[in-house]
């Protein structure tokens, strides 16, 4: 059972001041902050929309230099889009059966050399809160329910899991489907409501897979879908799409979901608030997707009403629930859920 009493201190992150211009993607203009300094070096995202170029990160990545660092300067400019002094105060609750203890660092966890140098590359020296519980939750296989604030570094906290988990399960199975047939086999699902929130996941997921081999996919609805039936065909780990564009795209029969072993689930509230509960639905209880217990699944949410609510328990199983600051509406929150 979990406990929806949600005080305490106000969320603690702040944005940096680097903040790339037009980087918004919700309407009350809330921005996602992919703003550390070292981002002026990324195309930016609105450019993908237009002649569908994604961003080569290796034409980047090469320029960055794995340093080893001591956590000493993680204020300094380099990774400043959170503010980690702001920590203190962040209260975080964890319930559920055998939670599998927090980290301090990202070494702690195994993760596997590939990942780790990303994560130097990407200057992450010392995890978020959110990341510091969910990581070692995901990594351990648990299905997880976090509330956690948009900018809170969610987007590690699915993203590593799920690259590391490929990366072992490479040893064990074929990959990444190609040479089937036309249809993509992704092992990796991450739904995310808009294609700019998309784009930008995809834009952070390949810098924390870079050198990997690992194969990321973006898919989203208001641009023309043969470029990205091409961007399948080449092959595709892990798929990370709007729920509308999915649903087209397995009912034209080139997105099977029958391998999904990873299901991430971001802004689940706002994919509701957008109405794509019915294809969310569709896709994870209509097709061909491993049911709950046979795959693993992160959702993530800064609210928790009573339709996430049912999100979780119809989604996953056997799940490790996170609340990290404050949850969004206090009136949404029903006190109450059963595992
Ligand atoms: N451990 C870390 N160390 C330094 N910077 C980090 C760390 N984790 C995330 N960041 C940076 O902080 C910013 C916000 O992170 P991110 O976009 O992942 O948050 P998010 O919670 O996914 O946001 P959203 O809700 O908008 O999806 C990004 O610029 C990201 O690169």
């Amino acid at each position: 059972m979990h406990s929806g009493s949600f005080s305490g201190a106000v969320y603690g992150f702040v944005r940096s001041s680097t903040s790339q211009p037009g980087s918004s993607r919700r309407g009350g203009g809330r921005s996602r902050g992919r703003g550390r300094s070292g981002s002026q070096r990324w195309p930016s995202v609105n450019q993908n929309f237009n002649n569908q170029r994604l961003v080569d990160v290796s034409e980047n990545f090469d320029e960055l230099e794995i340093t080893e660092d001591d956590g000493s300067n993680i204020n300094t400019k380099e990774n400043s889009a959170i503010n980690f002094d702001a920590y203190e105060d962040i209260p975080v609750e964890v319930t559920g059966s055998h939670i599998p203890p927090p980290v301090n660092t990202f070494t702690e966890i195994d993760l596997g050399q590939g990942l780790n140098d990303n994560i130097q590359r990407c200057k992450y020296v010392k995890p978020t809160p959110v990341q510091k519980h969910a990581i070692p939750i995901a990594v351990a296989g648990r299905d997880l329910m976090a509330c956690a604030q948009t900018g809170s570094g969610k987007t590690a906290a699915f993203c590593f899991p799920i690259i590391c988990g490929v990366l072992r399960n490479r040893f064990q199975t074929a990959g990444s489907g190609r040479g089937r047939s036309r249809m993509a086999y992704p092992s990796a699902l991450i739904l995310s409501p808009t294609r700019e929130l998309s784009c930008q996941i995809h834009e952070e997921a390949q810098k924390f897979a870079y050198n990997t081999g690992v194969k990321i996919v973006v898919a989203y609805g208001g641009a023309p879908i043969v470029q990205q039936f091409r961007n399948l065909e080449k092959g595709v780990d892990i798929l990370v799409a709007t729920p509308g564009r999915l649903v087209d795209m397995i009912e034209r029969a080139r997105v099977s979901l029958g391998m999904i072993k990873y299901l991430a689930l971001d802004e689940a509230d706002r994919m509701l608030d957008m109405g794509f509960e019915p294809q969310i639905r569709k896709i994870v209880q209509q097709m061909d997707m491993p049911p709950p217990g046979e795959r693993q699944t992160m959702l993530f949410s800064a609210t928790f009403p009573l339709e996430i609510q049912r999100l979780a328990s119809d989604f996953l199983s056997d799940y490790i629930f996170l609340t990290v600051g404050r949850v969004g509406s206090s009136t949404d929150l029903i006190a109450i859920i059963m595992l």
